[in-house]
């Protein structure tokens, strides 16, 4: 397994590209830790495919360079990399048996028949498959077939990295957790540095250590789950990640006070004085509360969702989402709160370091 390190990627695939819009990548500048699983998060377009095509060879960078452990592997082919991918549709051999699809990658590589044996056995426990496998992988149904394509990524353990591009789409809801389990639980048992890409906040906040957010071209932040959810880096991450996603206000500043819409709302710190053309107030709905303390606020709705409930209210003529917990009255003559610890400030959609 490898350290990975993308060093000032850019990249078009139009030609003579001159504005940062030409960019399907803009700037990728990072170090991605041996043995680590990240998941590549974003909206489509946002460009997860071509950084992982990058990765793996199948793309080369219109500028910078990226690194296996140190070693330059820009210029090298796919096969030259020791990398494997598992794609978004099944990349399987119909014509052989799932036990001979599974040993390919291994009998490629000149692996001892005992050993091919004994690792085919445990990927296909692993996916479910072990009474299938002396059956054409032809007659299989889709899903069955990308499992195949799943372990055929899984079954070797010499290669650098495992590249996954959204690889649980064809795949009925109930595998989705299960398989998603187990690749966790191989990456805990084996130590593989794994690149997940997906579009899904669930799938990625539950498979990774680190979740990289990319946005329009570039990556907004590398960080756990709960580090995204507590300090988003941008104010993209706050709405993306969450459900309902964070509510972001426009303001100004004012000392340590935040003024929105009219309302004044005490910050507990003197963001230093910035120059940005947008100031913006940003704060989860699970750190708003709704009751009898605060600002006044109009309630539109409450919606009921099991353990808790969300209200949607409007607050300084801004909408603003909160959520409480199940047993939580509204009351009648309701305001709004919101704890001082969990507001973010952004500055030109970037947030502002508290003491910076
Ligand atoms: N072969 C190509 N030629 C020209 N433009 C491309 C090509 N492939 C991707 N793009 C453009 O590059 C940008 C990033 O695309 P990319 O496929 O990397 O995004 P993505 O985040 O993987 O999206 P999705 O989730 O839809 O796969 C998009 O604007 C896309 O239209």
């Amino acid at each position: 397994m490898a350290r990975i390190t993308l060093d000032h990627i850019r990249h078009a695939y139009g030609i003579r590209p001159s504005a940062p819009n030409d960019y399907a990548l803009r700037e990728v500048n990072h170090e991605w830790s041996d043995g680590g699983a990240y998941a590549l998060l974003g909206p489509s377009g946002c460009g997860k495919t071509t950084l992982l095509n990058i990765i793996s060879g199948l793309l080369q960078p219109s500028e910078g360079r990226i690194l296996f452990d140190g070693e330059d592997v820009t210029d090298l082919p796919p096969e030259a990399r020791n990398i494997a991918q598992v794609f978004q549709f099944p990349v399987i051999y119909d014509t052989m048996t799932v036990y001979d699809n599974l040993a390919f990658p291994l009998r490629n590589r000149g692996v001892a028949e005992a050993a091919v044996k004994r690792r085919v056995e445990e990927i296909l426990e692993m996916t479910g498959l072990p009474d299938r496998a002396n059956r054409k992988a032809r007659g299989l149904t889709a899903d069955q077939k990308q499992k195949i394509s799943l372990g055929r990524g899984l079954v070797r353990n010499d290669v650098n990295a495992i590249l996954f591009d959204e690889p649980l789409t064809v795949i009925d809801p109930h595998m989705k957790w299960q398989l998603r389990s187990q690749l966790k639980k191989l990456h805990r048992q084996f130590g593989f540095t794994m690149v997940y890409v997906t579009h899904d906040q669930t799938e990625a906040l539950t498979f990774a250590d680190k979740v990289v957010v990319m946005y329009d071209g570039q990556i907004v932040q590398i960080g756990t789950p709960a580090e995204l959810f507590v300090t988003p880096r941008h104010t993209f991450v706050g709405y993306f990640i969450g459900s309902p996603g964070m509510n972001v206000l426009p303001m100004q500043i004012d000392g340590a006070t935040a003024v929105i819409g009219g309302e004044r709302v005490d910050l507990g710190f003197a963001p230093p004085n910035k120059t940005a053309a947008k100031m913006e107030f940003g704060i989860r709905p699970e750190f708003v509360r709704i009751g009898r303390e605060g600002h006044p606020v109009r309630i539109d709705k409450v919606e009921d969702i099991g353990r808790h409930k969300i209200v949607r209210a409007t607050f300084a003529g801004q909408p603003v989402a909160a959520v409480m917990p199940e047993e939580n009255e509204v009351p009648a003559d309701a305001r709004i709160a919101f704890d001082p610890k969990a507001i973010n400030i952004y500055a030109d959609s970037w947030r502002v370091e508290r003491g910076a």
